[in-house]
């Protein structure tokens, strides 16, 4: 099927001449005897919010942690594509992928919680900081003027995501919506090229989810970063995405628009398993 339909969103239109951010080719991962990615290939293009999506126990989160290199696939090619240069994900580490501009959120939450919203982001942050230690313990000019634009920036990131008026409050004390978007700002918080999303609206009531849905989309515009993101909600999905690919049963089983998803009659059996052709998922 074609991938970029003939009225593209601006997103596509911007991307269709340029090469992939991302390039996955014959990912494979088994646990034992599991398989639970299989000769998986995909692009993601720069600036585009691409979804990842599938019935459980696709494949998707396991996907998205050989990207980040918490897993190591034990087949298949993983290239990112930025302003540095073509990058092997397979030549990193984990702790390296950081520095390549990829950032990550996770299904579970891993946030400071007895630190107030302001600290989570700020330590995020302080990975970007330039000061040595002899500055840092001698309060040089240098590290007092990197606190002050660092300070200045953590606010300006609380902002972009609404959470100003949560600044000083402590982390365990929020809702749990409120949390998953500290999280969402501690990887913001990187600066990175290409943001990996776990089910960011898992727990969210429908409010909740509308309002993230607008948040990604102003994120996305207002970084240039392009989002990849596993999420069950549909409508959040339909709503944001450039491009979808679809897992099923470790496997690639299509890519393309929302509109193209919706009615792809090899997606709509994946997910109601037999449903007729002409229904939507
Ligand atoms: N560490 C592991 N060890 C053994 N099997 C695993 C491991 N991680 C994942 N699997 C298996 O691999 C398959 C794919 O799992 P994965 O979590 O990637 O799917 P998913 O599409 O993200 O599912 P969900 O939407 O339910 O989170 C499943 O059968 C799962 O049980």
């Amino acid at each position: 099927m074609s991938v970029i339909e003939q009225h593209q969103s601006p997103a596509l239109s911007a991307a269709a001449g340029a090469a992939p951010l991302l390039s996955l080719s014959g990912v494979r991962m088994e646990f034992g005897g599991i398989v639970a990615v299989n000769d998986v290939s995909f692009d993601v293009m720069p600036g585009t919010v691409h979804a990842l999506i599938g019935p459980n126990g696709a494949g998707k989160t396991t996907t998205l942690n050989c990207i980040s290199r918490f897993y190591t696939p034990q087949q298949g090619r993983m290239l990112l594509r930025t302003a540095s240069g073509v990058h092997d994900l397979l030549a990193h580490k984990a702790h390296q992928i950081a520095r390549l501009g990829v950032a990550r959120t996770f299904q579970n939450l891993e946030l400071f919680s007895d630190l107030t919203v302001f600290d989570n982001v700020l330590i995020a942050r302080s990975q970007a900081m330039q000061a040595t230690l002899a500055e840092v313990l001698l309060r040089l000019p240098r590290q007092r003027r990197e606190e002050r634009q660092e300070h200045a920036r953590t606010e300006q990131i609380l902002q972009t995501l609404g959470l100003s008026a949560h600044a000083h409050s402590v982390v365990r004390d929020l809702p749990y919506g409120t949390q998953k978007l500290v999280e969402l700002a501690r990887a913001m918080a990187l600066e990175p090229t290409l943001m990996l999303l776990d089910e960011p609206a898992a727990g969210m009531n429908n409010r909740e989810i509308e309002q993230l849905g607008q948040t990604l989309k102003q994120l996305q515009q207002a970084t240039g970063a392009t989002l990849l993101l596993i999420e069950h909600s549909m409508p959040l999905v339909m709503t944001i995405s450039d491009m979808i690919t679809v897992m099923h049963n470790g496997a690639f089983l299509a890519q393309g628009t929302p509109r193209e998803i919706e009615s792809h009659p090899a997606v709509i059996e994946a997910y109601l398993g037999g449903g007729k052709s002409g229904k939507r998922i």
